[in-house]
This record gives C-alpha cells, structure tokens and sequence, in this order.
C-alpha cells in the first residue's frame, strides 16, 4: 500500500435544521395553536485514530469531507431528524494542524482516541417553543446554526520505540528483517527503502517494542538533497536511536568517522530535540574484511568522545545480541551506561606531565622554605592533583613576578619611615636597589614562588 504521511483536508459539519413555524388545524378544533418543531443538528466532523491504519493515502484522494445537516422541523409537533456525525478514521500517530496557521490541534496517538474537529450546527427551534399567553400566535422560528468548517493538515508520525538511522545502504533494513518479522526489500544500492517501516520486536521475557526502519540520510538532507529529511519525523516519538554505520562504504569522502558526525549533524539541522536522544552506535558489515580494518580507528575516535561502539554484522548476526540488550535496557530501564564508556582522559596525561616539571622545582623550593617561604612545600601534593595543569605554568610564571618584590618591600619599609616625607622619585631607585639588593633572594624564591597556587591556601590554614 502507498504510504502517505502527510495531507490537507477541507472539513465542514453539518448545518443545524431550521424550526418549523406552523399551527395546529383540524375539524372543528379552531385557533389549535402553534405545532412547529425544532430541527436536528447538523452532524460533527469527528477523528477516530485506527490502530488497523498505517497511512493517510485515503485523504490523498478525497480532500473534502462535509458531515450532513440535521432535517428541519416540521408541523404537527415533528423535530426534524439530528445527522450523524461523519467519523474519519486515521492511523494511530497522526498530528492534526490548522492548514492557515499551522497550529497544532491535536496529536492522535492512542489508539480508539476521538477528536471532533468541526462542531455540527444546532436545530433551530419550531414555533411552538414561542408560544406565551400573551403571543398565542407565534408566527416566527429560530433557524439552525452554521456547522463549522476548517481546512487542516493531516501528518503522521509512526510510533515506534526504537529507530534505526544510517546512509543508504547502511544496512538498516538487513537489520530490522534480522530482529522482527519485517520484510522490506534489502538490496545493494541507495535509497532501496522508500517509505518507514515497522517491525515488531520480541525481546525476551514476552517483552517486546516497535522498531522503524526509515530511508537512509544523506548529507545535506536537510536542504532536500537525496529523499531529504521529512522521514525523521517517523523517530521523532523513538525513545532509542540506533545509528548503523556502513564500515564497509566505498567512495569519496566515506570513512565512518566522517558518515558518523554527517548524520548528526543533519538529525541536529532537523530537530535538537532528535539530536539529543540516546543513541546506540553500531559499526555494521564486520564481516567484511575493509570493516574490520576501519573498526579500530573509528572506535578509538569515539571513545574519546565518551561513546561505545557496537560491532555488528547484520549478515551473521554477530554482536546483534549485545546490541539488542544495550537498546532494550534504555528503553526499558531508561539507564544509558552501556551506551558511554571512559573517556582516555587527557588531563590525566597534562597532569603527569606537571608533576614532571615540578619535581625539580619543589626541591628549588626547599631552601627557600628555610627562609621562611615554606608552607608552599607541603602543598605539593595538592599542586599534583591540579586539574588545570595547562594553567600552572601561567602561574608560575605570573608568580615569581608578584612575589619578588616582596623582599624588597620589607627592606622598604624602613626607608620610608626614616623619609617619610621625601618625594616619591627618590623612593624609586631605593626601591630599585632594593630590588637589585634582594634579586638574588628573588631568585631563590623564585622557585618556591612556583608553588603559589598551593600556598594560598596553605596560608590560609596555618
Ligand atoms: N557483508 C555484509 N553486507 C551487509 C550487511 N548488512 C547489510 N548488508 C548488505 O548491504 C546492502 C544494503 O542493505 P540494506 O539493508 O538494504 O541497507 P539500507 O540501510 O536499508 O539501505 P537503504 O534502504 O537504501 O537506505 C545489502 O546488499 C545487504 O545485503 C552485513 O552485515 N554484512
Ligand atoms: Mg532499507
């Protein structure tokens, strides 16, 4: 059957009767008195979501659907007859939208779930409702009301649990034909699937899930290149991704690094919503001997991304179980461990590299604790943990210059106060000769001086 996703429909209900005006006459019974009825209401455009539907195809073809209008009322006390409402069946998933305005009115994703879209008009009411002591003749009738009328637009989002990414000929539908009873046609060229499909799951334990296997992206989808993105809607209500990556793809510019961030980029130009569910990775056709060549490179690179690689060859079956596991405990747990691993954590290496580089400079420091400099020395097993190692040299070389005039300020300090009230100019070459005077203090502490960032808080606790 032809898979249709998306359709504009024109929906009218039914216009409401009109109520009757007329009065009673008989033999011998004069004045009988008013006997108009009311008419029926006019019937209601109603949305039923059908599990049974798997497309809108039906709406393709018939654009317009108007509900009957109830019957007016008539003499002799007779309402007139209320019409059915027309009920319109959709596939379970499909989002109903103002055509105009585009907004979202409803999302029909439980199965039997009814919305009315257009209200049917009410009867209007016959004459014999107006009848008073007074108004004993009421020669008027109220009309029935309008049925409403909208324009919308149908779009169906398939509800699967799981969703199956990847380029064309990834191996997507190898996939799902392996895990479900889905049988969508397999075969080696581009663009083989045309429209989603469903497959049924059975996990073990009698628990089982949707998966949906769609046409493959490609890069640039998202301007229309290949069948172009509109297929990621059908993942949109996924609560797991599995990205399948040809590790067996031939052609420029195709390295599964390279297929791996084109793919997401385009799922993060369509939705960043989409982009940021869970995803499982799998490096698919390792059963080919390029693959497994391609295997290493392309798992060290996510690793040090934080992300596992699954390898799977969809033809043997081979890793397909750790992979199903991996996908039914996010989806059923909600748990997404399996999907990270340890980064190889490069600070760990920078910090190393400090620890190296203050090695030396912790014994320079040590004659400098004698004179007086020394809390910075016990800190150093506080400088090894420095995550921001790249920082400690800055430091260090920030350091020596805000502490080796330090020194010469004590040396000061006497001078000032026999000075006191000398100009500033003569304080400048004091403090340059002090400064002179202590550099080869300042050299000593220099060292210590490195210590810097540890000697604060140091400080702070003696
Ligand atoms: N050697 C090998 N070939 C595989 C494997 N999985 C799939 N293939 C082959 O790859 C080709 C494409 O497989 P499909 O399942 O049609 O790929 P697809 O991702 O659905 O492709 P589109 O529908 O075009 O997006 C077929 O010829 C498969 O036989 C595998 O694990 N190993
Ligand atoms: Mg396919």
């Amino acid at each position: 059957m032809k898979f249709v996703d998306e359709v504009r429909i024109f929906v009218k209900a039914g216009d409401g009767g009109n109520g009757a005006v007329s009065f009673r006459r008989e033999k011998f019974i004069e004045r009988g008195g008013p006997n108009g009825g009311d008419g029926g209401d006019g019937g209601s455009v109603i949305f039923v979501a059908d599990p049974q539907l798997t497309t809108l195809l039906d709406y393709r073809y018939q654009q317009h659907h108007r509900a009957k209008g109830g019957e007016h009322g008539m003499g002799s006390d007779c309402n007139g007859r209320a019409a059915e409402d027309m009920v319109l069946k959709v596939p379970v998933g499909t989002l109903v939208k103002n055509a105009n305005t585009d907004e979202l009115l409803v999302d029909l994703s439980e199965s039997g779930q009814r919305w009315v879209a257009a209200k049917g008009g009410r009867g209007g009411l016959g004459n014999m409702n107006f009848a008073t002591s007074t108004r004993q003749t009421p020669r008027f009738a109220q009309d029935g009301t309008k049925g409403e009328e909208v324009t919308l637009r149908l779009e169906l989002k398939l509800l699967a649990d799981v969703g199956l990414l990847g380029f064309p000929n990834a191996g997507k539908s190898t996939f799902i034909s392996r895990v479900s009873r889905a049988r969508p046609k397999v075969a080696d060229y581009p663009f083989t699937t045309l429209v989603p499909n469903l497959g049924m799951v059975q996990y073990k334990d009698g628990l089982s899930f949707v998966m949906a296997d769609i046409p493959g992206i490609i890069e640039g989808a998202s301007e229309g290149v290949g069948l172009g993105h509109q297929f990621l809607r059908h993942v949109e209500r996924c609560k797991v991704l599995i990205h399948l990556i040809d590790m067996g793809a031939e052609g420029e510019d195709r390295s599964p690094l390279h297929d791996f961030d084109v793919l997401n980029t385009e799922l993060a130009k369509y939705s960043e919503q989409l982009a940021g569910k869970p995803q499982v990775v799998a490096a698919n056709k390792l059963d080919l001997p390029d693959a497994q060549a391609r295997l290493a490179p392309f798992t060290e690179a996510l690793r040090e991304r934080g992300i596992r690689v699954y390898p799977v060859s969809c033809a043997t079956g081979e890793g397909m179980q750790a992979l199903m596991d991996s996908v039914a405990e996010v989806l059923f747990t909600g748990r997404t461990e399996k999907l990270h691993v340890e980064k190889p954590a490069p600070v760990r290496k920078a910090a190393a590299k400090t620890a190296a580089r203050e090695a030396p400079a912790r014994k320079a420091a040590a004659p400098a604790r004698k004179t007086g400099k020394a809390p910075a020395a016990k800190k150093a097993p506080a400088a090894k943990k420095a995550p921001a190692a790249k920082k400690a040299p800055a430091r260090k070389a920030a350091a020596p210059a805000r502490k080796a005039p330090g020194p010469a300020r004590t040396v000061k300090a006497p001078a000032r106060k026999a000075a006191a009230k000398k100009v500033a100019a003569r304080k400048a070459p004091a403090k340059r000769g002090a400064m002179a005077k202590q550099r080869p203090a300042a050299k000593q502490t220099r060292a210590a001086a490195k210590k810097a960032p540890a000697r604060k808080p140091g400080g702070r606790r003696s």
